[in-house]
């Protein structure tokens, strides 16, 4: 199928209106990144809450503006709390970002992505070898992107994905890319060291609830996210710079990047 061409998303838009809504995110995410996670979202303007067991699950997800889910460090707890908060996004129509973190390790987590994306996700987000991974079952990261670029391969699964469970898809890497299965944009925003500290991508999974909880459009704030956090990338990255000091630089930037900035600097590409 050939995509369509999309008009722009508003990134601007997208910034302007989390900073106006503060939107609460509930986190259901791994054990590497609760704290990044929750201080990557205070930097921006938005609001955290990690919340993790299956007996508040459901409740706090229904009084959220958005969800994310992260499959990094699951347990049966913890997977169990996410069928409770995903029913409760899906029954109260709050949007929800599902993070297929290392879907390939075992195949109870792929049995347990496979489960999720299945109910109703407004966005997956995950790197080229998650999201093949997730769309074919391939453990062996085949075709996964580049400094060349998305493969044709990692777009493929991302559009087979977005079509098969009506959903936003996001693949990240050097280029990112985004697909509704239809509609389809490159963001080209972001920097080296943000595969040089853990969590980046989990991080991203967040801002991008938030976006959505203050009210993107699911493809728009798909793309908003990856510009915001890829400029925030740029932004930590400049200058004589190594990880421990860019994590620190990731948070400022989050902070200080305002709307002008993502009209300014947003590399958006068909
Ligand atoms: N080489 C790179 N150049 C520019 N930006 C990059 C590069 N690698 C990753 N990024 C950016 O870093 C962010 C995270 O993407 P990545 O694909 O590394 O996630 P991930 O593998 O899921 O990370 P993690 O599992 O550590 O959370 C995205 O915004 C992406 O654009
Ligand atoms: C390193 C690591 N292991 C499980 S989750 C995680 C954080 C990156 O997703
Ligand atoms: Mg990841």
């Amino acid at each position: 199928m050939t995509a369509t061409a999309p008009h722009q998303p508003d990134v601007a838009a997208a910034l302007a209106a989390v900073r106006r809504v503060r939107p609460l995110v509930h986190c259901i995410t791994n054990d590497v990144v609760m704290n990044s996670t929750a201080n990557a979202l205070l930097a921006l303007g938005a609001s955290p809450v990690m919340a993790h067991a299956p007996e508040e699950a459901a409740g706090i997800a229904a009084g959220a503006a958005a969800l994310v889910v992260n499959l990094g460090t699951p347990t049966r707890w913890r997977a169990e709390a996410m069928r409770l908060a995903t029913a409760a996004a899906r029954a109260g129509g709050i949007p929800w970002v599902m993070d297929p973190v290392g879907v390939g390790s075992s195949p109870w987590r792929h049995d347990l992505a496979r489960e999720l994306a299945g109910a109703r996700p407004t966005v997956i987000r995950g790197n080229a070898r998650e999201i093949l991974s997730l769309a074919w079952g391939e453990t062996d990261g085949a075709g996964v992107d580049s400094e060349a670029g998305v493969s044709e391969a990692a777009r493929e699964a991302a559009r087979a994905l977005a079509q098969e469970q009506g959903c936003v898809v996001a693949v990240t890497g050097f280029v990112d890319f985004v697909s509704d299965g239809e509609r389809e944009l490159h963001v080209h925003n972001g920097h080296p060291l943000m595969a040089r500290v853990t969590g980046t991508g989990c991080m991203l999974g967040a801002v991008l609830a938030a976006c959505l909880g203050a009210g993107a459009p699911p493809f728009d704030a798909a793309v908003a996210a990856l510009v915001l956090f890829g400029l925030a990338g740029e932004r930590a990255g400049a200058g004589d710079v190594g990880p421990g000091t860019f994590q620190v630089r990731l948070f400022d930037a989050l902070a200080a990047l305002g709307p002008d900035d993502l009209a300014r600097d947003a590399r958006i590409a068909p």
